[in-house]
């Protein structure tokens, strides 16, 4: 694991695009995609920047149960104003949160991952650990799945709807399994309320209590976190 110490998420946000760039370069063309506030920066980075995305396929982690495409708390729609309407890609994919037949839409996402092996995957991490939306005692094998969302996981998003009640208690995710298919994966992490979580995936067991310490056993995942994040991590 490479860890790049950054003094804020602005800089965190540069650094980012440079490792977008450098896969650009290196031929990627399968980007695994994020959202919530990390990634933010980054796409900031991306859209001021010429990488051309018209020739490459993007896939996203996860989606929330129940909200349209159209819906302005969908990932669907976060990603169209974060990064697609200013650099579109040749094809994007996102779990349909409206499916009618849940087991076909979580069959055909799988599909989708095996036929565009992702080149660089890019997660932020959750309070509790999470990635994508794979909480506490995800299988590590896990393919994409409905999963119910943790109380402090609600909480966290909360910020992004009218009021708590309003966040979906479900997501469509991609697993953990497939997130470890990835070539090379980029982990931003910025705040304080991430430290806990840096510390016992840099430094913990490999334990599903925290399903992100699965990348120490990974052989190209590179962290970019602030100092604040990083607080709890020993000898950096
Ligand atoms: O970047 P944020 O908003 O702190 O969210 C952290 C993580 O939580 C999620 O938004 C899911 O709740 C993930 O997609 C994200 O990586």
């Amino acid at each position: 694991m490479k860890v790049i110490i950054v003094k804020d998420q602005n800089a965190g946000g540069k650094a980012g695009y440079e490792v977008f760039a450098n896969a650009i370069e290196e031929g990627a063309t399968v980007f695994g995609l994020a959202t919530g506030g990390t990634p933010e920066t980054t796409y900031q980075e991306i859209v001021k920047s010429d990488l051309d995305f018209s020739k490459c396929t993007s896939i996203n982690l996860d989606e929330y149960v129940g909200l349209s495409a159209t819906d302005p708390q969908s990932y669907h729609h976060y990603m169209q104003e974060h990064l697609f309407e200013n650099k579109p890609f040749k094809k994007s994919y996102l779990p349909d949160g409206q499916a009618t037949d849940e087991n076909a839409e979580l069959k055909a996402y799988d599909q989708t991952i095996q036929d565009n092996p992702i080149d660089l995957q890019l997660l932020g991490i959750g309070t509790n650990g999470h990635i994508g939306f794979n909480e506490p005692g995800s299988d590590f094998k896990g393919q994409t799945h409905k999963v119910k969302l943790t109380d402090s996981t609600i909480a966290a998003n909360a910020r992004y709807f009218e009021d708590e009640t309003q966040v979906p208690h479900y997501a469509y995710s991609m697993g953990i399994g497939s997130i470890m298919q990835a070539k090379k994966i980029l982990l931003e992490a910025y705040g304080e309320n991430k430290a806990e979580a840096i510390a016992a995936t840099v430094q913990g067991p490999v334990s599903e209590e925290c399903p992100a310490s699965i990348l120490q056993t990974h052989p190209d995942v590179t962290l970019i976190i602030d100092e604040a994040a990083a607080k709890l991590l020993k000898n950096k």
